[in-house]
């Protein structure tokens, strides 16, 4: 078996969502190969140390910003890799590049360049996920209220919503979960359902949210385009991942109305949790806008929000 080398690489991102690949020079492994910059972790490093090092030494910038994000595990027949990647928001200095053989700024939902190698396919579709998402509950404020303030929520730029409207009758979840698609849709925004595959089929969705409690017994991963789960601790996260979901949720961070008999993690313990996991993670539970700093350095993807979402001034 081979030794898993440890390798840090930088989704270096501009305000307008792009982010930088780079093509991979004549000689290597994969030429022709598009990567995210970076390179092997040195003994004595840490990760996010070795990729500023790594930025500064292949296109010549200090890094000013640096976040953590996911970690994946891939088995090359020349290595097996343990990929950290970090978001990368601010640097000083041009890029000036000294290792690829050309350089690209790419979004991930119309990437213009390939084929990526082969480990950074998760990436792409992770980077595709939006870092909110607006968990409804018409239940609480009914349903008229709910597509009201989902209409100012989607305005204000939401792109990914949660159906989550336990103990509504069928027929009312089925119309409701119709009005928010035709919404969504408006805005090329997604939505997921909380657990109900059958109707999430009907209604063609773009994905199903797997409760805590559903994710221990499901053995296959449901057959959507996006589906994620709610967990409380690591051995729920490593389900989530080992059944190749695409995201989580974890919580909650801080105390919620929702489950106010649940202790808050805070964002040690959060950090703690979700170190090293191969699929992105919300932060879940009392959180507001101002609190997305904070997560993205606990290594959040983004927030998820019940409240957070729908009652903003
Ligand atoms: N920098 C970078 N490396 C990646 C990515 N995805 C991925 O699988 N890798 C793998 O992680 C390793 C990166 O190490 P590296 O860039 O220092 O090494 P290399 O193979 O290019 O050359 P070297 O052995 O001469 O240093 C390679 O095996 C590469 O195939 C990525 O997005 N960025």
């Amino acid at each position: 078996m081979k030794k898993r080398v440890e390798v840090a690489a930088g989704v270096i991102t501009r305000p307008d969502g792009s982010f930088l690949l780079g093509q991979r020079a004549p000689g290597t492994f994969y030429p022709g190969y598009w990567e995210f910059p970076g390179g092997k972790v040195e003994a004595g490093e840490t990760a996010e140390q070795a990729l500023i090092r790594e930025l500064d030494e292949e296109l010549g910038i200090r890094v000013t910003s640096i976040r953590p994000w996911v970690t994946r595990e891939h088995r090359y027949e020349h290595a097996h890799v343990r990929l950290h990647f970090f978001e990368v928001t601010g640097w000083d200095g041009e890029i000036n590049d000294h290792v690829h053989s050309a350089l690209s700024w790419e979004h991930a939902d119309r990437p213009g360049v390939g084929p990526m190698l082969p480990a950074n396919g998760p990436i792409l579709k992770a980077l595709r996920l939006p870092r909110w998402m607006g968990i409804t509950h018409a239940a609480d404020i009914g349903t008229e209220a709910q597509l009201a303030r989902l209409d100012a929520a989607l305005e204000r730029g939401l792109r990914l919503v949660q159906v989550r409207e336990p103990g509504m009758p069928r027929g009312e979840l089925a119309s409701f979960t119709g009005a928010v698609i035709r919404r969504a849709r408006e805005y090329g925004a997604l939505v997921v359902i909380n657990q109900d595959c059958g109707l999430a089929h009907e209604l063609g969705v773009d994905g199903v949210h797997l409760p805590a409690a559903e994710l221990a017994w499901v053995t296959v991963r449901p057959d959507f385009e996006w589906v994620g789960a709610s967990c409380h601790c690591r051995a729920e996260l490593e389900r989530a991942a080992e059944l190749g979901l695409d995201y989580a949720l974890l919580g909650a961070v801080r105390p919620t109305l929702t489950h106010p008999e649940r202790e808050a993690l805070g964002w040690d313990a959060f950090a703690e949790l979700v170190r090293d996991l191969p699929i992105p993670v919300f932060a879940l539970g009392g959180l507001v806008e101002g609190d997305m700093d904070a997560a993205r350095r606990a290594a959040a993807h983004g927030i998820a929000a019940i409240r957070g979402t729908w009652f903003q001034s």
